[in-house]
């Protein structure tokens, strides 16, 4: 496993700086074999290659931070019409999370909304761009935001086919109403970010990632290039990586809102593998969530967005029912953040 700099695999140098081995299955360093996250003894670079490819991946949900849960959920509920999925509180890590979209998580996408006890207001940053929501008539969704009294847009813009418009949620995170015929089947069906180099942006998804490319379009008048990434070439069907590339411009700020995208797979070890192989940063070592249990894996993009890689299996038994210990009142956090 390529590992750039270092020559020594995945786990030993997480765990101990880095043993000197090229690869997993030839590292012999005790600490390493006793490793219980060493990745499968039969990997080797073609077979990581692969797997991104071979993987069962789909993108389950954003991950943002929030200063005021319920305020939120409500704007949310309102405006873009979500219902409320699971919500779960972690009070030993002292936040809680909850999950909003359009339908189940077993099969569409999601936004966990993190509430951190106490804390009331992130930087959005400038290299957050947007969460892309379609919708039959914009104009309709616009009124209806209005109507309840949100701060909206009098009208969509119109570009050739393109309808849209652009709405702030209550932190600040900008939602696009995208128009769209009623037969989206993900009307959460874009998370955007702003990039410094929009083909190695392509490259790192297609080949760490295992992705498609949608579609890469330039802008000259616009001074912009956008690309658009997914798991299904369908755009209507699944949420896409949108990259925004605006001519010489490289320097955004991250701010501390916005967390990261969270993707199934079948093996986070092994997808560890791949996505060092294709030159990505790890930040979150394979391995067990305190108190959830579900096995992630944390990785940067070369523009620093991080994508937490989920267990399927584990993913899968977040959504039972009998996972949900106690239904979760937000007031509770929020009263937390008073005490
Ligand atoms: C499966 C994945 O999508 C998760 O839900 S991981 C949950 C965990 N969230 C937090 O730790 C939230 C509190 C934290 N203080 C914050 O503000 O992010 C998470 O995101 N873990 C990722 C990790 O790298 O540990
Ligand atoms: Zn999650």
């Amino acid at each position: 496993m390529s590992t750039g700099a270092g020559t020594c695999c995945l786990d030993c140098r997480l765990e101990t700086g880095g043993c000197g081995y090229k690869e997993p299955t030839t590292c012999t360093d005790p600490k390493k074999m006793a490793c219980p996250s060493a990745a499968p003894k039969d990997t080797n670079q073609d077979d990581l290659k692969l797997w991104p490819r071979d993987d069962r991946r789909r993108i389950l949900h954003a991950v943002y931070r929030v200063g005021d849960i319920e305020k939120t959920m409500k704007w949310m509920q309102d405006c873009l019409g979500m219902q409320i999925l699971r919500k779960r509180d972690v009070p030993e890590e002292k936040y809680m999370n909850v999950f909003m979209g359009y339908g189940a998580e077993d099969n569409h996408f999601a936004a966990e909304l993190t509430y951190n006890y106490g804390v009331s207001k992130y930087d959005i940053g400038t290299a957050f761009g947007h969460f892309g929501i379609s919708t039959p008539n914009v104009q309709k969704s616009l009124d209806n935001m209005k109507k309840l009294g949100y701060k909206a847009p009098a009208g969509p813009t119109k570009d050739g086919n393109n309808v849209f418009a652009y709405v702030d949620d209550p932190d600040g995170y900008k939602f696009k109403f995208i128009q769209r015929s009623k037969s989206t089947r993900e009307p959460f069906c874009q998370v955007s970010y702003r990039v410094a180099d929009v083909d190695r942006s392509i490259l790192f998804y297609q080949d760490a990632y295992g992705m498609k490319l949608i579609a890469r379009r330039d802008f000259p008048a616009q001074k912009k290039t956008m690309a658009y990434v997914a798991y299904d070439l369908d755009e209507t069907r699944g949420t896409v990586v949108e990259f925004e590339y605006n001519y010489g411009k490289t320097d955004y700020s991250k701010g501390t809102g916005y967390a990261q995208l969270a993707i199934g797979t079948e093996d986070v070890f092994k997808t560890a593998g791949a996505c060092e192989l294709g030159g990505g940063k790890t930040v979150r070592a394979p391995g067990p969530l305190p108190q959830i249990g579900t096995k992630i894996y944390g990785v940067n993009d070369p523009d620093g967005w991080k994508t937490v890689w989920v267990d399927n299996s584990d993913f899968a038994k977040e959504l039972e029912p009998s996972a949900f210990v106690h239904e979760v009142h937000c007031t509770t956090a929020n009263q937390r953040q008073h005490s």
